[in-house]
């Protein structure tokens, strides 16, 4: 069973925007935004709304560059995730329920405080590299097993 989800990257020149994840999934660490598709919505839709709910912020920009699945050892549901970026957006970043928001240089982007997954592929999203993933993962921390690879298209 796959369970939809979106995560966009914002980025201006050499700087990404993250969030730090509040609350649920993901909690106390630095990511970008997103989250479910909802029943009626397609999956940019999805991304446009998260990224709206998450940072306030707006874009018509948003360009898909990466698919990646996720699996959990011991849970049947797949995470099957959308990564989208664009660096044309309106607003101010600002914080939400879910969400605290904050610039990042590229050579500071923090790992530590982030998915062990993403050192891995955001060189990829970096370099405007569209990529493909499966990342196996034994609880939050490890990871068991991943495949990783460039795409021409998604
Ligand atoms: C398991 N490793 C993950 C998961 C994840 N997300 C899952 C929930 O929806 C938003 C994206 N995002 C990153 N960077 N790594």
């Amino acid at each position: 069973m796959k369970k939809l989800l979106t995560l966009v990257l914002i980025t201006r020149p050499n700087q990404v925007l993250l969030g730090m994840k509040k609350r649920g999934f993901g909690q106390g660490r630095w990511n970008g935004f997103g989250g479910k598709v909802e029943k009626g919505e397609t999956i940019l839709e999805a991304a446009k709304r998260e990224l709206f709910e998450e940072s306030s912020l707006k874009s018509d920009d948003l360009k898909e560059i990466g698919l990646i699945d996720f699996e959990f050892v011991g849970d049947p549901q797949i995470l099957e995730v959308h990564v989208f970026t664009t660096s044309k957006f309106e607003g101010e970043p600002t914080e939400s329920s879910e969400m605290r928001p904050q610039w990042f240089n590229v050579k500071d982007i923090p790992f530590d405080t982030m998915w062990p997954d993403d050192h891995l592929w955001f060189p990829l999203f970096l370099s405007g590299t569209k990529f493909k993933g499966y990342f196996l993962f034994e609880g939050h921390d490890k990871i068991l097993k991943q495949t990783l690879d460039k795409v021409d298209s998604l």
